[in-house]
């Protein structure tokens, strides 16, 4: 059975061993036990020995800690045995908005890193930087994706990056580092892209739409042009069978991703226990279907193209244009590595792109100057002609822009990993704490990136300034990590980077011609946001918000879904009508 090798020992341990125990003792019992106190002593058993081994873990982790000269991570104190409050709490917060606000309130009162411990199981979390960078990279090795995320994603990510450690990761990052150096990377290849979709929006005046789930779609098609030549938005050369097949794979692939991430991400919610849901069906049959079904005949032509060039004596290190599969290929002959490798790259690209875009696009609606600030460096280093490399690089204020808004808003706000033996934590605040083995820490990204003792008192506003001139600081530097940090740093970083920049340059000439066209402006469509996803009127002023969207600053619902999302999606539209009050035009 999938999973069992977790949920069996985890299931002796809380629902065997308890009844065997009073068993044992009830029988080395002299005297008759009565029957209702027998029944009484099981029930209560489950409990009891729940709480009794998670008082002892945490005596011989507090001894433990004190013997290596360093202390145990702050443990929060719930009003409920088990800290069964802070869970209700967590389960009732619902939105994301306020799980980060219980974050920001638990990290007042127990510091940068503290241990929940719902449940009697540690859980750690931490905002600190100096402890971040001991997980990410000087303990690098300890500190891993783990065993049981990979059991739980085996069957989306299969043998990939991403669901991977230790030496079989090490083997995976070799393999896939060259492919993406930035040589293999330009910008003309996303312009027809980024074109096409900036021509598809509707410009007739007032029309709203969702950018947000049109970046979806856009950061697909780019993904899969890279990866493997194919064009998804291209019309089927004729109406032939081939031609309806492709459309079909083409039109079913981006659901069938998400909803195989957000199983994978209802079983690591559930925990061990996920087996026991699915015990009728798997539900990840269907969306794998269709993702291998898409990638089947893609793999079939890149083997044949392998077989062309070994025809015709050819070595790949000659061929400039080849594409990422084209090199999976020619590393190696495993037809099912490249198609995991494939799904993994996938995964790791589209949502981050698409949520980098649209808070790039989120923040251009928000702020009226930086919006200005951004067209007129188009206008002067980038107004026409293909985009390039030294175009890119002559983006100054550009570069800034992105990178404030990944501080604000990451794309992966959150990111996790577990040790494998104890380790040491040094803090910022110089004290040594002791991490158990076994453990997991959530590393919070999203609120070290907008942490006042770490980004100065202005933490919550958006100035691409301080990227500027001078630049970071060193704490600054070493607060920023949207893009991972150590070894398992992110790969697509000049993926990314590239096609974010020729979106910036693309849209604000598009932005310039249809003012210059038709006199309208790109505007927020607040009115047009799906009932019930607005983000509360309260939350829009400092007091009122009670710290939650960057204190009342923003005017949309920031939600991570599976990565940072605008909840309901943006609702953007072209207009000519004056400014709401609380938003500006691009
Ligand atoms: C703005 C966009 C992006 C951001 C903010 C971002 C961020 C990240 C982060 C935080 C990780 C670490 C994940 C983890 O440890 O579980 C990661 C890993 C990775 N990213 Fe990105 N990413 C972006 C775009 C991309 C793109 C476009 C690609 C591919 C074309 C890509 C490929 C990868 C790969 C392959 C890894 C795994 C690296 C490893 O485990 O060694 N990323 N990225």
């Amino acid at each position: 059975m999938k999973g069992s090798q977790f949920l069996v020992p985890a299931l002796l341990k809380t629902v065997v061993l308890p009844p065997l125990l009073v068993s044992c003792i009830l029988k080395a019992i002299p005297l008759r036990v009565p029957l209702a106190l027998g029944i009484t002593a099981y029930l209560v058993s489950f409990p009891l020995l729940f709480i009794l081994r998670s008082h002892s873990a945490a005596i011989r982790s507090t001894r433990h800690a004190r013997s290596l000269g360093a202390v145990d991570i702050p443990r929060v104190h719930g009003r409920w045995p088990l800290n069964l409050d802070v869970l209700a709490d967590w389960a009732k917060s619902g939105s994301d908005e306020e799980v980060g606000r219980m974050m920001v309130l638990l990290g007042r009162k127990y510091g940068k890193t503290y241990n929940t411990r719902v449940l009697g199981e540690d859980q750690i979390i931490s905002s600190d930087p100096t402890v971040l960078k001991h997980v990410l990279v000087d303990d690098f090795d300890n500190f891993v994706k783990g065993a049981k995320f990979k059991d739980r994603a085996e069957a989306f990510l299969g043998d990939g990056i991403f669901n991977s450690d230790g030496d079989r990761w090490k083997f995976h990052r070799a393999l896939m580092r060259p492919f993406f150096h930035p040589s293999h990377i330009s910008p003309s290849l996303f312009a027809p892209h980024i074109n096409a979709f900036l021509d598809s929006l509707p410009t007739s005046s007032g029309a709203a739409f969702d950018v947000q789930a049109k970046l979806g779609q856009l950061a697909l098609e780019m993904a899969i042009k890279w990866m493997t030549g194919e064009d998804m938005s291209s019309d089927p050369v004729d109406h032939s069978k081939v031609g309806a097949e492709w459309r079909e794979a083409c039109e079913g692939l981006g659901g069938a991703m998400t909803e195989a991430q957000k199983i994978v991400g209802k079983r690591v919610k559930i925990g061990t226990l996920w087996p026991l849901f699915e015990l009728t069906h798997d539900p990840l049959t269907k969306p794998m279907s269709i993702i291998r079904s898409f990638f089947r005949p893609i793999i079939d032509r890149a083997m044949e193209r392998k077989a062309a060039r070994a025809e015709l004596e050819e070595s790949p290190d000659e061929k400039e244009d080849l594409r990422f599969i084209d090199r999976l290929v020619e590393a190696t002959h495993d037809r099912k590595l490249v198609e995991d490798q494939l799904i993994n790259v996938l995964l790791a690209s589209r949502d981050t792109l698409a949520s980098c875009l649209t808070f790039c696009i989120y923040v251009l609606g928000l702020e009226p100057k930086m919006s200005a600030n951004l067209r007129s460096e188009v206008r002067a280093v980038a107004a026409q002609g293909d985009i390039t490399k030294d175009s890119i690089r002559e983006l100054r204020y550009g570069r800034a822009f992105i990178n404030e808004v990944l501080r604000l808003f990451p794309p992966v706000p959150l990111n996790i990993r577990r040790t494998l033996r104890p380790s040491l934590l040094p803090t910022s605040s110089g004290q040594m704490m002791y991490m158990p083995g076994n453990t997991s820490i959530i590393l919070a990204f999203v609120l070290m990136q907008r942490d006042k003792t770490v980004w100065g008192d202005d933490a919550e506003v958006f100035d691409p300034s301080r990227w500027m001139g001078e630049g970071l600081d060193k704490k600054e530097r070493e607060g920023f990590m949207s893009w991972n940090y150590g070894p398992r740093m992110c790969l697509g970083q000049p993926f990314a980077l590239t096609v974010t920049n020729t979106f910036l340059i693309l849209l604000c000439r598009h932005l310039d011609r249809i003012h210059q066209e038709h006199g309208l402006s790109l505007q927020i469509a607040f009115d047009a946001q799906p009932a019930g996803t607005g983000l509360p009127e309260a939350w829009k002023t400092a007091e009122g918000s009670e710290g939650r969207a960057r204190t009342g600053r923003d005017r949309m619902w920031v939600v991570a879904d599976v990565v940072l999302a605008i909840k309901g999606g943006l609702w953007v539209k072209f207009g000519s009508a004056e400014r709401p009050a609380d938003a500006d035009d691009t």
